[in-house]
């Protein structure tokens, strides 16, 4: 039996690493697949893995089809055994459920990586539905941390370099703050659920750990 299966954690936690993971170990069998993604950090139809590997892919637009996509290929004569779609958080419910009925009626799996929540602790529709149809949903394993040490749980979003809870759902980004390049660039950060209910981004942990303490005179 196909299986859909969302793998989700937070930015940085190496999704799109075990998508081209998870891709590579089939294709070495022989089993054919096709690669998708939306909005990849490169601006590129491509997988890109911090870890530098990288693959191109089909670019998952609001109005793509992944039925029509799949039938037509099929009825062409292709094989599709697996799809790897990252970034799945950017894809529309709708197209969320087309993956699980095509894992279902084609029996190709199916799977899918993505953030589950967005800067404001909101779920990702697409992710969202992902959790509510996939046979599997798993948190990847390596541990992506917060400047305290502990898990991080939550993508901050720091603008300027300041953490904000209100703006666009979708604004490309990374975490590597060198990479923003204009001064308002967005960056992104992920902190443990504490750090991102106060706020408290790794600079501005350090900017207030810097402030001397107050001497203990009046
Ligand atoms: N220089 C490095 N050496 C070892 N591991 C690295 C290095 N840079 C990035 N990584 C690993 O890559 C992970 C990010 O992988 P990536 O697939 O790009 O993440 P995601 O798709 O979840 O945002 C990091 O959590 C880290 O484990
Ligand atoms: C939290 C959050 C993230 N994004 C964007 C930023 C990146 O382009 C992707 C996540 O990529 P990754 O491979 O998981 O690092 O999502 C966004 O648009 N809105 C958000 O709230």
């Amino acid at each position: 039996m196909a299986e859909l299966t969302f793998w989700t954690g937070t930015m940085d936690a190496g999704k799109s690493t075990l998508a081209l993971q998870t891709n590579h170990n089939h294709a070495a069998r022989g089993r054919v697949g096709l690669i998708f993604t939306a909005h990849d950090r490169s601006g590129e139809a491509a997988v890109t893995s911090r870890l530098g590997l990288t693959h191109d892919a089909i670019e998952v637009t609001d109005d793509f089809d992944f039925w029509r996509h799949a039938v037509d290929a099929l009825t062409h004569g292709a094989r599709i055994d697996y799809l790897i779609c990252d970034e799945a958080q950017f894809y529309t419910p709708e197209q969320i459920e087309a993956l699980a009925k095509i894992t279902d009626e084609l029996q190709i799996d199916v799977f899918c990586f993505g953030i589950l929540t967005d800067f404001r602790t909101r779920l990702f529709p697409g992710a969202a539905r992902l959790v509510e149809l996939a046979d599997r949903t798993e948190v990847l394993q390596v541990e992506a941390l917060c400047w305290c040490g502990k898990r991080a749980t939550h993508n901050a979003r720091v603008e300027d370099g300041v953490m904000v809870t209100e703006g666009d759902q979708v604004v490309v980004g990374d975490t590597d703050r060198e990479s923003g390049t204009a001064p308002s660039a967005v960056s992104y950060e992920v902190l443990c659920r504490q750090h991102h209910r106060r706020r408290l981004t790794a600079a501005r942990a350090q900017s207030v750990s810097l402030v001397p303490e107050p001497l203990p005179f009046g």
